[in-house]
């Protein structure tokens, strides 16, 4: 069982037929008889000599280069504590892994150090940096709405094939959009599964769970209402936006993340594709993002109305013109707005494990307080 598709190995580029279950040839874990991974138990560095060469760093922990003692291949290694949301991070990567546009994991090893039980994730090696610098980097090259089309087209390939496993990633934004080889060439492909989540699984009852990462989220989640893939069809949108014009459609004007104005622009929907950057885009690209930015996630493009739209279908016919992206990009303060953008994830995240049930004794909550006060309890 399974879809087949056509993939390459991070090294070796020639394309091969692989199956999604069981997985693609880069995987070196073995499965269990129910299918689902086997972590080794033995230690990483009896595979792979670590290196003090820092990859990354996330808010789950670092990403560090290794080398596969057998091969001499480079690959990442991500370090997470072993907690459930760790194990489901992995989980929902591993699942995920083997399509073109999602980065491959190809070893899971739980390892202990100085007593602490960690999960360390072997990933294929990114070379090519994030989307957005690299189209920074590219100096006077100029950027065409034909290739963020292309872009486009791979980040959805990457959504629909989650979306299609009932997976929703939840943290689509331009640092977990990856390119495999620095240069002009290279594959883009999504990464970070930390917030990513089974669609179809139950969940306490009106329980919405607020977990995302300003200027990517879906407004519902702002006003924490209940959302699921249609989250990262929003996400979608924004990336969207940004690679056609080069700053965000719910973009601060004093360049402040998530001024209050800004979030309720956010809950209101409100954009607008301003002169002269968005005079030479397309009719059919400005359609998509409108469909994509759809306050009401009821009314919001699925990801297969995506992949059927016009701008999506028509890529070698889309105009070659060349765009404002790069330049606008120069002026952007991304390093600045990430950083305020991560703290602003951190202090508005909440997650299902994240919500404790306070006693009606604990409850500081004033009109619960008077009852008390009063003598009066619910039975
Ligand atoms: N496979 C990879 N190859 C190269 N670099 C990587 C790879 N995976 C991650 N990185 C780098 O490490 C950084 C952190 O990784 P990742 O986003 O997975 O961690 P996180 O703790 O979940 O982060 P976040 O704070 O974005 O939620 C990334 O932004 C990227 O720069």
């Amino acid at each position: 069982m399974g879809n087949s598709f056509s993939f390459k190995t991070p090294k070796d580029k020639t394309t091969r037929k692989v199956t999604v279950v069981p997985p693609p040839k880069t995987d070196r874990r073995e499965r269990n008889s129910s299918g689902n991974m086997a972590f080794h138990s033995h230690p990483v560095t009896q595979d792979y000599r670590i290196s003090r060469n820092i990859l990354g760093v996330g808010i789950n922990g670092k990403v560090v280069e290794c080398e596969h003692r057998a091969s001499g291949e480079k690959y990442a290694l991500k370090v997470l504590r072993d907690v459930p949301k760790a194990r489901r991070e992995i989980e929902l990567h591993v699942a995920a892994s083997g399509h073109p546009h999602i980065v491959a994991v190809l070893d899971v090893y739980e390892n202990a150090y100085n007593e602490v039980q960690c999960l360390l994730v072997v990933m294929e090696k990114m070379e090519g940096g994030e989307l957005f610098s690299r189209i920074q980097e590219r100096g006077g090259t100029a950027f065409t709405e034909r290739e963020a089309a292309h872009i486009m087209r791979d980040i959805c390939g990457a959504v629909a094939h989650l979306h299609s496993m009932n997976i929703a990633h939840r943290d689509i934004k331009p640092e977990n959009l990856l390119y495999t080889e620095a240069g002009t060439r290279g594959q883009i492909k999504l990464t970070d599964f930390g917030f990513a989540k089974r669609t179809n699984e139950s969940e306490p009852q009106g329980l919405a769970t607020a977990c995302f990462t300003p200027y990517y989220c879906a407004p519902e989640v702002l006003g924490s209402e209940k959302y699921d893939k249609s989250c990262d069809l929003w996400s979608i949108g924004v990336v969207m936006y940004i690679l056609l014009c080069g700053y965000p459609p719910f973009f601060s004007a004093h360049g402040l993340p998530m001024s209050p104005g800004m979030k309720s622009r956010i809950k209101s929907g409100h954009y607008t594709f301003p002169s002269p950057e968005w005079d030479c885009v397309s009719q059919a690209a400005k359609d998509l993002i409108t469909k994509l930015l759809k306050t009401d996630p009821a009314e919001r493009y699925t990801i297969d109305q995506v992949m059927a739209h016009k701008w999506t279908q028509t890529l070698t016919r889309l105009p070659d013109t060349p765009l404002c992206t790069a330049f606008n990009l120069e002026k952007a303060e991304w390093p600045e707005m990430q950083d305020e953008m991560e703290k602003t994830l951190a202090s508005m995240r909440v997650d299902k494990e994240d919500i404790h049930i306070k006693s009606l004794a604990d409850s500081k909550n004033r009109l619960l307080e008077k009852r008390k006060a009063a003598g009066k309890t619910d039975h």
